[in-house]
């Protein structure tokens, strides 16, 4: 049996629902073993109305952490997700240009759900610049894609496309602009460039408020699918087959936050 390995470069959700949790229950749903380097720690405040605090980890151990998976261990695939500071999106670069690393998912965490100020405003231009050109496929949603692609804030199908074609032009393979249930539309919506054709990835829009971790789920699952030697194309239609039953079973945590059903493409959508 072929053991296919995956690993997630990403901040650590101690609810369990985005972040590098939310990538390992990815993979393994999708049958890939999961390994994760940690670039930061977030803590939610349940006495003061789930408030982020966003702890920092030094940079010698996050490179600690890649050299025993990247090296010790080896992957077929990797992802990235918060990375908090351009000297860890220059440790990302470096670490796939050193070891050829050539299945790289690109998830470019800029903000949590819910809140539309930018985490780490100053390393938005660090993923345009370092990291985004390295990638194989690269997952913005409607805020990170404006900010990638210098345009105002994205509002229609033909901006995503905009979007879209300008990332393209940085030098990631595949763009797919995620429009989820912020675009007016029937479906929920993503838009796929891979250089050549334009493509609507639409799936059925589910009525909720539980989409926490839904990004992280999402660019998991392409890893994963990449990992396993699909296709980048095929990889990202799985994905989206998986993500969207992972949102129709999404459930409450407690009364702020709502999580994706990771179980849940295994457990109701395959058949
Ligand atoms: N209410 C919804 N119903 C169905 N699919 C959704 C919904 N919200 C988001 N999605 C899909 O989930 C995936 C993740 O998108 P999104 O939630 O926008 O990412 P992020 O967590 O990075 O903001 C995309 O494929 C998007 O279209
Ligand atoms: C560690 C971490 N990564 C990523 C995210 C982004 O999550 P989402 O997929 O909902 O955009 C969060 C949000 O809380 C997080 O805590």
């Amino acid at each position: 049996m072929t053991i296919y390995k995956a690993l997630t470069l990403a901040g650590s959700d101690s609810s369990g629902g985005a972040g590098l949790q939310a990538d390992i229950k990815t993979f393994q749903e999708r049958n890939v073993y999961g390994m994760s380097a940690i670039t930061t720690l977030v803590a939610m405040d349940p006495h003061n109305h789930w408030h982020h605090q966003v702890f920092p980890i030094d940079i010698d151990t996050i490179a600690a952490q890649l050299e025993t998976i990247v090296v010790g261990v080896g992957i077929q695939a990797m992802k990235t997700g918060m990375l908090g500071s351009t000297e860890i999106i220059e440790l990302a670069a470096k670490t796939i240009k050193k070891h050829n690393i050539d299945r790289v998912v690109v998830d470019p965490v800029m903000i949590c759900k819910g809140n539309d100020e930018a985490l780490h405003p100053e390393t938005n231009d660090a993923l345009r610049e370092i990291l985004v050109p390295l990638s194989t496929v690269v997952t913005p949603n409607l805020f990170e894609a404006a900010q990638l692609a210098k345009i105002p804030p994205i509002c229609t199908v033909e901006q995503m496309e905009e979007a879209a074609r300008k990332i393209h032009e940085l030098g990631a393979k595949y763009v797919l602009v995620k429009g989820g249930s912020k675009i007016q539309h029937e479906h929920a919506i993503d838009v796929l460039f891979d250089g050549e054709k334009i493509e609507h990835l639409e799936s059925d829009r589910i009525e909720t408020t539980y989409t926490h971790g839904a990004g992280c789920t999402y660019s998991a699952a392409i890893c994963a699918e990449l990992a396993k030697g699909a296709e980048p194309k095929e990889a990202i239609y799985t994905a989206k087959k998986f993500i969207t039953e992972a949102i129709r079973h999404s459930f409450p945590l407690n009364q702020y936050v709502g999580p994706t059903n990771h179980m849940a493409y295994r457990l109701h959508g395959e058949g």
